[in-house]
């Protein structure tokens, strides 16, 4: 199925040599991908690099197919991460991708990767987002990958940089016989640009013309002693031979003169920052130009470090900053240490002026930056502070002029979204019986229900770990356990983590699990459940969750659609009433709406166009029998349900008012219900293409009502 890309951006994909690409960075990194000649691409969807693998999803048929690229979609990052061995036993290029919290997924593999070393470049193309914007745990690659002596490329933003550093690093990997690991930033992957591109490369084995058999070297096996040799190799010869590449090839960049005084370094999507901060300043011009006083080292690579080229740009500097993002500050320990142990007493500053902690944004760099400068040039001091402080002062009038603080909109379930009702009726049976269960849950929409108006996330921790988050909770605390799972968090490693764990230890609990058929928080991905692969070839396997819970013996299995909100209850209510002190399990069936509704519109829209009778369903809330009291909306929070004002000037309260979004599952209706019974819901159909006869009695109703109402 199409993922994100249209046929016209995915046929840019063949471009060559001086023809242009214009596409968001998951595009411009596989178009670099294909550059190098890769043999397989792999990986977990995850953000910030789900569009790569919604990109290489898009392009199977139409591009890699033709170059002989065996294309997948892992089962979990680990899966991933063992696939780069092709590259270790064969001279093949390959590249897999996850996101920055998937490195710790994919860890026990990558170390064996690494260790040994691949003989074709193997890249891993990391989702890096210390800035948490689609990630539950702040964290950095790169304390991850130093203690594996993997490399890690951090481009600055810029699409044509981007596509270089893609090529690079498969050089940068095969020259130091390392793993390099490409971090793709938001800012990055997510912004559109044109570049101008190369020409593809065809890889020498791939799977149209095969390598007849894997290179046998027992002194590559990772077992001692070749384990001892690999990692005295690794430091000794591997590493250096990485850094002589990146200085040949000049992967990193300096900006300004090298021989101004005033120093500045920095990494990734965080030197554009550093020069906007500098051109509000008046240090810098739009295009990136600096002061005459100013040089900028751009590390594009953050590990290793090139000790020589650091020396060089810093040891004649007045003073030097540096712009490092986050901790562990390992990049500022490095340079301190380098300059102690050479004597180079340059005044050396990060962290004591940059804020040590959290993304770097303009409005925590500016004011440090601008101190910086000011006491460096104190003849443009009174400027510098003046605009610094000006930036300042224009944000707190800006708060000042919102009448009252924004509403916060926390993401919530979509409109229809069958996880919801199971939701609302655990929040209504609470309320009822005033028993709290605690919910560990996983990682993916249903971890929402951490959020209002559910707050029933107790613990949200790791994916594929919820329900193994409780076994200790479930033996020592009396409260009774419900875990929450998703299809793709179970078949990514829950299966494994939670119920092979939670059934061999004979943990006493109800899990729930939210079958949506598909891995919908990242954007809809396919999973073993959903049926084809990623790249629209059959599945080999029967992923028949209830069957897999009953062969592993649960005596307790029940099956329920959730939009049946009676039905749902009743076995919810069963399998919490089971006494037997084990795993129970509940599945709650029904597809992601946002899927079903991709399938559902356009052939709504097609029987439309061609005069055939269709019905869609909408729910409404009759504005004169509304009370006000909202029970529909308390344990609900559906998008399109929202308030208006009682158009009855005697009720003072909002009325609850459905719009055109809805999808016309019913929930609110059946919460409202479930909550107290509420006569103002109705369910209205919407005919198009009515029959003749549906026509006319919607006349004759028509001219029937009005002398009805006056009679
Ligand atoms: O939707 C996302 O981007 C996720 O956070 C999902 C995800 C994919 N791989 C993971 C590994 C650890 C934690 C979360 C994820």
């Amino acid at each position: 199925m199409s993922h994100a890309f249209n046929t016209s951006e995915i046929d840019q994909l063949e471009h060559t040599s001086g023809q242009t690409l214009y596409g968001d960075g998951a595009l411009v990194v596989l178009k670099g991908l294909l550059e190098a000649g890769i043999s397989y691409f792999g990986g977990y969807p995850g953000a910030p690099t789900a569009n790569l693998i919604d990109a290489a999803a898009d392009a199977y048929e139409p591009v890699l197919k033709k170059y002989g690229v065996y294309v997948e979609s892992s089962a979990n990052e680990m899966s991933a991460a063992a696939m780069c061995t092709a590259s270790v036993f064969a001279p093949v290029r390959g590249a897999v991708t996850w996101k920055v919290l998937g490195n710790g997924v994919s860890t026990d593999v990558v170390d064996h990767v690494s260790q040994i070393g691949p003989l074709g470049g193997c890249v891993l193309v990391v989702g890096e987002d210390y800035g948490v914007s689609s990630t539950t745990v702040a964290q950095r690659t790169l304390p991850w990958a130093m203690k594996s002596g993997i490399i890690v490329v951090d481009p600055r933003a810029d699409q044509q940089l981007l596509l270089r550093m893609t090529r690079e690093s498969f050089e940068l990997s095969e020259a130091s016989t390392s793993v390099v690991a490409l971090l793709l930033r938001p800012q990055l992957s997510h912004a559109n640009a044109q570049v101008t591109v190369g020409d593809n490369r065809i890889g020498q084995y791939n799977v149209i013309s095969k390598l007849k058999e894997g290179i046998k070297d027992p002194a590559r096996y990772p077992l001692p002693p070749n384990t001892q040799r690999q990692e005295l190799e690794r430091y000794r010869d591997r590493l250096p031979k990485a850094r002589e590449y990146i200085v040949q090839h000049g992967l990193n960049e300096i900006f300004g003169a090298p021989d101004a005084p005033i120093g500045i370094i920095t990494h990734g999507t965080v030197f554009n920052t550093v020069m906007r901060v500098l051109a509000n300043l008046g240090l810098a011009d739009e295009d990136g130009v600096t002061d005459p006083a100013i040089s900028v080292l751009q590390l594009n690579v953050v590990y290793p470090l090139c000790d020589e080229q650091i020396i060089d740009f810093i040891k004649d500097k007045r003073e030097v900053l540096l712009v490092e993002e986050g901790q562990p500050d390992l990049m500022e320990q490095q340079i301190r240490a380098l300059l102690h142990q050479r004597g180079i007493a340059t005044p050396f500053h990060g962290h004591d002026l940059i804020p040590g902690v959290g993304e770097l944004v303009p409005g925590r760099v500016l004011p440090a930056l601008a101190q910086f400068m000011a006491r460096l040039l104190p003849d443009r001091a009174e400027a510098i502070s003046a605009t610094a402080n000006g930036y300042v002062e224009r944000q707190k009038l800006a708060a000042t002029l919102f009448p009252k603080p924004v509403t916060p909109r926390p993401p919530t379930f979509c409109t229809g979204c069958p996880e919801r009702p199971v939701f609302s009726m655990m929040k209504i049976n609470e309320m009822l019986t005033g028993q709290k269960d605690w919910h560990a849950t996983d990682v993916g929409c249903y971890g929402m229900a951490g959020l209002a108006p559910f707050h029933m996330a107790d613990s949200n921790i790791g994916m594929g770990g919820g329900l193994a988050a409780a076994t200790a909770l479930s033996a020592i605390s009396e409260q009774k356990n419900v875990s929450v799972v998703g299809d793709g968090t179970l078949w990514h490693s829950a299966l494994n983590t939670c119920v092979v764990n939670g059934l061999y230890n004979k943990q006493d609990a109800t899990y729930l699990v939210l079958d949506n058929k598909w891995t919908a928080m990242t954007g809809a991905h396919e999973n073993p459940n959903s049926g084809p692969q990623l790249t629209g070839q059959a599945s080999g396997g029967v992923f028949n969750i209830e069957r897999t819970f009953k062969g592993l013996g649960v005596k307790h299995v029940e099956k329920a659609n959730p939009y049946n909100f009676r039905d749902f209850q009743k076995k919810l209510k069963k399998i919490q009433a089971d006494p037997d002190p084990q795993l129970r399990v509940l599945i709650s069936e029904a597809e992601c709406q946002l899927q079903r509704q991709r399938t559902v519109k356009p052939m709504r829209a097609k029987a439309i166009a061609e005069g055939k009778r269709t019905e869609v369903e909408r729910l409404g809330v009759d504005e004169e029998v509304c009370v006000g009291d909202h029970s529909c909306m308390r344990v609900n929070g559906c998008p399109s349900l929202t308030l208006e004002e009682s158009p009855n000037t005697l009720k003072t309260a909002p009325v609850a008012a459905i719009d055109t979004t809805c999808v016309g599952c019913g929930v609110c209706g059946e919460i409202a219900h479930a909550a107290q019974l509420c006569p103002s819901f109705h369910k209205v159909t919407v005919v198009r293409n009515a029959s003749r006869f549906e026509r006319f009695m919607q006349r004759l109703s028509e001219r029937l009502l009005p002398a009805l109402r006056a009679a």
